[in-house]
């Protein structure tokens, strides 16, 4: 079945918990036992309706104990398809984690609430968004009922969101408004009783309806093991271990080992045991080749119809995150999938004004915490990536502080 990976954002209370939480309770994700708890959970908190923002996480008891849990991710399914929602609460996390399912995250919700209207969040969350080249942004223009459910009002947040979108959004980009009530669910899995001047479809819908073929991705896989039995009956066996990070490969197809841009062809796929024709992105397989070619660890196959040239200077958009900040000069351990080395940062170009809501500040000396911005690396190896905007799955990497060896910076390469 079809999987629909979305990830949500919004500022602290505009109602996240209980947008999601409707959401599993209307498409009755939810198990009995787990609406009992809620039931007694809500009662304890003196509310006499369900308090759904409890349901998210699926953490009742965790939340009860106080302990906050940074990322979830939530799964629901319909007849249609199944969901996967990653639910993260600040910007700094929701950079972060959206990073590691970004290549297919298809769906980015944004939370907007109806009485705050624009914040400084919402126009970084969609800035985010776009970055990651995530194709669908549905703004959830929550909390209806406490403006009356204006359509006036609606239509304003409407207007400044989508002068933010004209900023940022990339061509193809699809955005669509729903003004909505997550506390009396209106227009999330049914179309609102009190806002008919609303003629677009409720969320779930919406949700449903999303489709993206898969484009079509360039082939990658970088080589995690080589497999050399040293036994005498497959002396000469070379299988070459690793993920597939994007794209598909069969048997027969031409291929390029990176960096020797030595030429082979694939003999054999297999999986566990079972030989397969084709593998697809992020499946595991050991491929074997028909010639004898110098593969090692931390090389990348690639199809030669659509090989790629490895970089040594990297123009990348860096979101840092780190309480140091990033400066012209100094080095870092850049880590591209399996693959590492040292990358000198040679020149910061500009950085992304969050507060003006403007995209480019030229000439900044450094990039500060949760500062998103745009820089020039020299790496002491080469590295097998693609434009991220290209191929997500391939085109993003991160930064290492060498010293303390924590993660600093997540970045993607333009
Ligand atoms: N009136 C009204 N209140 C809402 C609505 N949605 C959420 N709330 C209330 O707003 C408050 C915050 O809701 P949450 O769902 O916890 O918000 P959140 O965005 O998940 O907040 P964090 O977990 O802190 O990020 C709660 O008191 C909800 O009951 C809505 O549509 N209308």
């Amino acid at each position: 079945m079809d999987i629909l990976r979305i990830a949500t954002a919004g500022s602290v209370d505009d109602g996240k918990s209980t947008l999601i939480g409707r959401l599993l309770y209307e498409t009755k994700s939810i198990t009995r036992d787990k609406i009992e708890a809620l039931e007694a959970a809500s009662k304890r908190k003196g509310l006499d309706f369900l308090d759904l923002s409890l349901l998210t996480d699926g953490l009742i008891a965790e939340r009860e104990q106080g302990i906050t849990i940074d990322v979830a991710n939530i799964y629901f399914s319909t007849p249609k398809r199944k969901y996967i929602i990653a639910d993260t609460p600040g910007h700094f996390e929701y950079t972060r984690n959206m990073v590691t399912g970004a290549s297919n995250t298809k769906v980015s919700m944004i939370l907007v609430d109806a009485r705050n209207g624009v914040l400084e969040q919402t126009f970084r969350h969609f800035f985010i968004s776009s970055m990651l080249r995530i194709p669908k942004v549905i703004v959830c223009v929550n909390k209806m009922d406490l403006v009356g459910y204006s359509e006036e009002r609606f239509n304003e947040i409407k207007d400044a969101v989508q002068a933010l979108a004209d900023k940022v959004s990339f061509e193809g980009q699809e955005i669509t408004f729903i003004p909505m009530s997550s506390l009396y669910g209106q227009n999330l899995s049914t179309q609102s009783t009190e806002m008919p001047w609303f003629t677009g479809a409720p969320l779930l819908e919406e949700l449903e309806e999303t489709n993206f073929d898969e484009i079509r991705k360039p082939a990658r896989f970088p080589v995690q093991f080589v497999v050399r039995p040293k036994t005498e009956e497959f002396h000469d066996y070379r299988g070459y271990a690793g993920k597939i990070s994007s794209g598909v490969f069969s048997v027969g197809d031409e291929i390029t080992v990176l960096p020797t841009g030595q030429n082979s062809k694939i003999v054999t796929i297999e999986k566990f045991g079972t030989q397969l024709e084709k593998a697809g992105a992020k499946e595991s397989v050991v491929i074997t080749l028909e010639t004898d070619v110098d593969v090692s660890r931390g090389n990348m196959l690639v199809k030669s119809t659509s090989t790629l040239e490895p970089l040594k200077e990297i123009t990348a958009r860096i979101c840092w995150m780190d309480s140091k900040p990033l400066v012209s000069g100094k080095t870092y351990i850049l880590q591209h999938g399996i693959n590492d080395s040292k990358a000198k940062v040679i020149a910061l170009n500009n950085k992304i004004d969050v507060v003006n809501q403007d995209t480019i500040v030229d000439a900044v000396s450094e990039l500060k915490l949760n500062e998103i911005g745009e820089i020039i690396l020299k790496t002491a190896k080469p590295i097998f990536a693609d434009k991220y905007e290209y191929n997500p799955a391939n085109g993003a990497f991160i930064l290492v502080d060498d010293q303390t060896n924590s993660t600093v910076g997540v970045g993607f390469v333009l």
